[in-house]
């Protein structure tokens, strides 16, 4: 497994300039005021950077939802029973929980793992790629070990892998895990050196006396596992989860084959530190959907550089918010491919003049 991940971010480029100048020239002769379309034409030419494709675009959309359960939950961090993770799972595939409706109201293709889920999983539809049932209680103990850390990051890579084989052009990241903030806050924690009091927020809405309780166990899983920074595979091993873990690989398989990745949230958000810790040249394929309600994701999206393109107040995961930005990427190919340019179009061309007096 080792080697699978070292292949994966040796294959991870950089963005191609060539192509990058050519469609930021292309928006530049468009039919438009000059940057008129503001993040859409910066979002097109990181797509024509990433795909190395001067007009790129999307025709295979992929949801990749990533389930595991986690032992912290004995602690008492979250305002929902363990159970909902096994119980939600088939309504994904019905199309009847969050992620289920905006997938297909998106057009996207949904793909839903059991990483590590603590009950047998056997839904139709679901992928069982079990890596072991549940992590260990971070406050008292390790996650998991790094050998599970990297089979669950293979687990992504491959899943990640034959989706782009089957077509995928972008992928959304979901996560379903109860408790899983806990080890979020914990590996933002770990990266950033933030107190506990900054990372730690409310998850499913949980109450005053039980935020104060996570941002004890938060501070104590750091102290007994003292993760190290610069070493992410401990970092996710010691504090992570598995899905955390099975999601880092999805970003690093798909930006391997040149795939866009939107990430949703707050936990999808934590896969990214571990993913651009791994391979810091994977933000490149990066696309941040929204900023979570849950507040620490502000400070993930600074660390990893992104700015969101939504602000919805979403804090439900599943990879809803990245469904839902799916649209706009769709959108920012389309206006690089079918905007007329004014040549094109036999419309006077604007005067530099002009443009720098208004
Ligand atoms: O994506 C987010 O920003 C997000 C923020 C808060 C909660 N969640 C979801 O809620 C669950 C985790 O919340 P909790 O309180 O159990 O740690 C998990 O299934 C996540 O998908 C997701
Ligand atoms: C119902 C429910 C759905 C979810 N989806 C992601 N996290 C969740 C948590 C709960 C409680």
């Amino acid at each position: 497994m080792e080697r699978l991940l070292a292949e994966t971010c040796a294959r991870i480029g950089d963005l191609d300039r060539e192509a990058m100048a050519w469609a930021q020239a292309r928006l530049d002769q468009l039919l438009k005021p000059p940057g008129s379309l503001g993040r859409l034409e910066e979002l097109a030419v990181q797509l024509a950077g990433i795909t190395g494709d001067p007009l790129p675009a999307i025709k295979d959309k992929c949801v990749i939802v990533m389930a595991g359960d986690h032992g912290v939950v004995a602690e008492g961090v979250s305002a929902a029973p363990q159970e909902i993770t096994y119980q939600i799972l088939p309504h994904f595939l019905q199309g009847t929980a969050g992620i289920g409706v905006l997938a297909r109201h998106v057009g996207a293709r949904l793909v839903v793992v059991d990483v590590g889920v603590a009950r047998p999983v056997s839904f139709p539809g679901v992928l069982v790629r079990k890596v072991r049932a549940g992590t260990g209680n971070i406050a008292r103990g390790p996650a998991m070990s790094r050998e599970e850390a990297l089979q669950a990051i293979g687990v992504g890579i491959e899943v990640a892998t034959e989706e782009v084989r089957k077509g995928a052009s972008l992928i959304a990241t979901g996560d379903m895990g109860i408790g899983n903030t806990t080890p979020s806050s914990a590996i933002l924690s770990a990266f950033t050196g933030l107190p506990a009091e900054e990372t730690v927020g409310r998850g499913t809405l949980v109450n005053d006396t039980v935020l104060q309780k996570k941002r004890e166990v938060v501070a104590r899983s750091l102290a007994v596992n003292r993760p190290d920074p610069s070493d992410p595979l401990d970092v996710l091993a010691k504090v992570g989860g598995l899905e955390i873990a099975g999601l880092a690989g999805v970003i690093l398989g798909a930006a391997a084959h040149r795939v866009p990745v939107l990430l949703d949230g707050f936990i999808t958000g934590a896969a990214a530190l571990v993913a651009a810790g791994l391979c810091p040249r994977v933000r490149q394929f990066l696309i941040a959907s929204h900023l979570s309600q849950e507040k620490a994701h502000r400070h993930m999206l600074r660390h990893l550089g992104l700015r969101p393109l939504l602000d919805f107040d979403l804090r439900l995961g599943e990879g809803t918010g990245a469904a839902l930005a799916m649209p706009l990427v769709e959108a920012a190919c389309k206006i690089l491919k079918e905007m007329a340019t004014f040549s094109e179009a036999r419309v006077a061309a604007m005067h530099e003049d002009k443009l720098l007096r208004s």
